[in-house]
C-alpha cells in the first residue's frame, strides 16, 4: 500500500519480552489526515505496537519516525509536545473534579492560578480561557455530556470515563491521536457519538488516527486504511473492504477462533 505523506511510519521494529517476540519486524504507514485501524487477535501485538510508538517501550531494532523525525524511543512527553497523544484501555481521570474541570486542566499553556478564574470569577476571564471553555462546551456537546459537565468524574460510568478521556486530549488537538479500543463499554449510542467526533477530527480539524479495536461495525465506520497483525507481524494492510476478504486475514481469525472454542 503506497501512503504518501505520512504523519507516522515505522520500519522493522522488534521488540521481545524474554523469549517472546511481541513484535517480529513491524512495518507501518499512517497517512497524514487519515484514519488508520489497527486489529488483529488478542495477543498479537497491537497495544505493543502502540507502547513502541508512543514513548512507553523502547524497540530492541527499529525505527519509528513522526512527522519525517526519527524518534525511535523518545519520551512520551517529547511526542506529547510534537502532537502525539494516545488513550489507554484503562481509563484514569481525576475522579474527584468535575467533568468540565478535568478538560480545563488538561490543557498544558494555562497555569492553573489563571484556571481557576474560570469557576470563581467567570467575567474576569481572558480571551484566551473563554475560548477553553468554549472548546471545552464543544468537545462536551459532541461527545454527549453536556448534561455530566457538573457532574464527578469518579461517578461516571466506564464508558462515559473513557469519553472524558477522549476528550481531555483534544482540548488542545493533537496531530496524532491514538486510541486504544475506544469503543469497548460504550452503549451504541455512546459508539455512534464517538465515531463521528472521529471522523470530524479528522474532517475539520485535520488530525490523524491511528486505532485499536476488537469492534468490525466501529471500525468500519471510521477507518481509510486497516492493519492487521498477528503473532507480531502485519499480515495484511489496505483498504478496510479488502483486508477484511484477503483469505490470510479471514483464516488467522477463524484459525483463531478454532483454537480458543
Ligand atoms: N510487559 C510485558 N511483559 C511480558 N509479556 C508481555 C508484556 N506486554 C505484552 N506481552 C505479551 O506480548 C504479546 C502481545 O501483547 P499485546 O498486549 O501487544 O497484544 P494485543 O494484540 O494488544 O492483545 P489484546 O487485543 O488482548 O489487547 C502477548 O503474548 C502478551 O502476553
Amino acid at each position: 500500500m503506497t501512503t504518501p505523506n505520512p504523519l507516522l511510519e515505522v520500519k522493522g521494529v522488534v521488540k521481545s519480552f524474554g523469549q517472546l517476540r511481541a513484535l517480529d519486524g513491524v512495518d507501518m504507514v499512517v497517512g497524514r489526515g487519515k484514519v488508520t485501524g489497527l486489529i488483529g487477535p488478542n495477543g498479537s501485538g497491537k497495544t505493543t505496537l502502540f507502547n513502541a510508538v508512543s514513548g512507553f517501550l523502547e524497540p530492541d531494532a527499529g525505527t519509528v519516525l513522526f512527522d519525517g523525525r526519527v524518534v525511535t524511543g523518545a519520551p512520551t512527553h517529547q511526542l506529547a509536545r510534537m502532537g502525539l497523544k494516545r488513550t489507554f484501555q484503562n481509563t484514569a481521570d481525576f475522579t474527584d473534579m468535575s467533568v468540565v474541570q478535568n478538560l480545563l486542566t488538561s490543557v498544558r499553556t494555562v497555569p492553573g492560578e489563571r484556571l481557576s478564574r474560570l469557576f470563581t470569577s467567570p467575567r474576569q476571564i481572558s480571551v484566551s480561557e473563554r475560548s477553553l471553555l468554549d472548546r471545552a462546551w464543544i468537545l462536551l456537546d459532541r461527545l454527549g455530556l453536556t448534561e455530566l459537565a457538573n457532574a464527578r468524574a469518579g461517578d461516571l460510568s466506564i464508558g462515559q470515563g473513557r469519553l472524558l478521556q477522549i476528550a481531555r486530549l483534544l482540548m488542545e488537538p493533537p496531530s496524532l491521536l491514538m486510541l486504544d479500543e475506544p469503543s469497548s463499554g460504550l452503549n451504541p449510542d455512546d459508539q455512534h457519538r464517538l465515531s463521528t467526533t472521529v471522523r470530524q477530527l479528522r474532517d475539520i480539524e485535520g488530525v490523524t488516527v491511528l486505532v485499536i479495536e476488537h469492534n468490525m461495525s466501529f471500525m468500519n465506520a471510521i477507518s481509510d486504511a486497516l492493519y492487521v497483525m498477528h503473532d507480531g507481524h502485519v499480515i495484511a494492510s489496505g483498504p478496510p473492504a479488502e483486508v477484511i476478504r484477503d483469505p490470510l486475514v479471514i483464516e488467522t481469525y477463524l484459525g483463531v477462533r478454532r483454537a480458543t472454542a
